[in-house]
């Protein structure tokens, strides 16, 4: 890499945020950190800040301003706090990248932001895509802005089509973990604890998401993230559950070749591959072994007993603002979940009971994306209770 690439990482103090952070660390001569951002975790991001320098800390919680000012000033760090200023900030002059590590809707208005302003992104935040994809590539599109995917799945499409890119794709299969709840059925579904959700066979990760994957909504998501990322149509995606996480995705193409990308799971490496594409850079992670692995399998989703998958499809030919509604009410109950105030097949209940009553519209704005947002979260909290 020629020039350093500075970076801004939203949600710097989560499990892609920091994962980002040892890529930049291993990195010093390819990566440089202009901006790093939290919510609340403001002990983390005082400790991240004083060891990368970044020129601009952004603390989402206005409550906590006072407390990295009073560390980071000294520093020479600029401190601002609240959704609004995360949503300036990524527009600044000095950033090359800007990396969404950041959870759930809030990364939507940064993410438009920072494409307005012609910064590439690194898109952690899935959620920006099943809100308004259909917005935000157009924006890229019009700016001339890429989208490189962090998800594993989608970075290993996307590892798969590098030079590819003008062979149409005939399909591609997502894998799935299947989650800590394979093979379970809905009576044993009726009275799993969040400490058992939250046990990803594969996968350290941060707590929304981790409680996507055991209810499979993480699969739905992703399948409505792909969509968008590579200009799918809905029957060209199909979902396999590969229980050992080796296998991250395929593409087939229309000669019938399949391409897939192989690893253990480690998010190190989709990570750096997004910050340094097109190089492929070197690292230490570890490395895979067939013989520790003799056999990878392979199963058919079980969308009876794990119901978000398919709504997820619903949504996602449903179109217009149905990924919305979806994925507010389940950002509230995967809240509620947490806060063991409804239980785990009631999550599904909920986010279907949205998509039913939640007004539907055909082609909406962002102004239309934000209403829903806000009208389904009510939605959501009153059928929790
Ligand atoms: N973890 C993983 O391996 C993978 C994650 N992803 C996606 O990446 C994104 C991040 O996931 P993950 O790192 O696991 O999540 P974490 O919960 O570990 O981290 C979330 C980060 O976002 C910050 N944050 C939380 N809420 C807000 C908010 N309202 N406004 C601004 N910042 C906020 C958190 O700050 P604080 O610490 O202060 O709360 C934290 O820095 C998600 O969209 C997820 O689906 C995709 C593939 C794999
Ligand atoms: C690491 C990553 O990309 C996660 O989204 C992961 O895919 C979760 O695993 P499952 O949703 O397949 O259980
Ligand atoms: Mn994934």
């Amino acid at each position: 890499m020629t020039d350093k690439r500075r970076i801004a990482i939203l949600g710097s103090t989560g499990s892609i945020g920091t994962q980002a952070l040892d890529v930049v660390k291993s990195h010093p001569d390819c990566f440089e950190v202009e901006v790093l951002s939290a919510q609340n975790n403001a002990e983390l991001l005082i400790k991240q800040a004083a060891e990368f320098r970044p020129n601009v800390v952004v603390i989402g919680n206005e409550a906590l301003y006072d407390t990295v000012f009073a560390a980071l000033d000294q520093l020479g760090i600029k401190v601002y706090s609240g959704a609004n200023s995360l949503a300036q900030v990524v527009q600044m002059d000095s950033i090359d990248l800007v990396l969404t590590a950041l959870v759930g809707y809030a990364g939507l208005l940064p993410t438009i932001n920072a494409i307005k302003a012609r910064k590439p992104i690194a898109l952690a935040n899935k959620e920006t895509l099943v809100v308004a994809g259909e917005i935000v590539t157009q924006l890229a599109e019009q700016h001339g802005v890429n989208i490189y995917p962090v998800d594993s799945e989608h970075s290993a499409i996307f590892q798969c089509l590098v030079g590819e890119f003008h062979n149409p794709i005939e399909k591609i299969i997502l894998t799935a973990s299947g989650g800590p709840f394979r093979g379970k059925d809905r009576k044993f579904l009726e009275t799993v604890t969040k400490a058992q959700a939250l046990k990803h066979p594969n996968w350290d990760m941060g707590a929304k998401i981790t409680i996507d994957s055991a209810s499979l909504m993480n699969k739905g998501l992703e399948v409505i993230e792909a969509r968008w990322l590579f200009n799918l149509k809905v029957e060209q995606i199909e979902v396999v559950v590969h229980p050992q996480s080796i296998i991250h995705s395929l593409v087939q193409f229309e000669d019938g070749s399949i391409k897939a990308q192989l690893g253990l799971p480690d998010m190190r490496i989709p990570i750096q591959f997004a910050m340094g594409f097109p190089e492929r850079l070197r690292s230490d992670f570890p490395r895979f072994n067939f013989m520790d692995y003799p056999s990878l399998t392979f199963e058919k989703p079980d969308m009876d007993t794990f119901r978000n998958l398919g709504l997820a499809f619903e949504a996602l030919k449903k179109q217009g603002n149905m990924a919305c509604i979806l994925n507010a009410a389940n950002e509230i109950v995967v809240a509620e979940f947490l806060k063991d105030k409804v239980g785990f097949l009631q999550m599904s209940d909920i986010v279907a009971e949205c998509m039913a009553t939640v007004p539907f519209i055909d082609h909406p704005t962002y102004e239309d994306y934000v209403a829903t947002d806000a009208l389904t979260r009510v939605k959501a909290i009153e059928l929790s209770k």
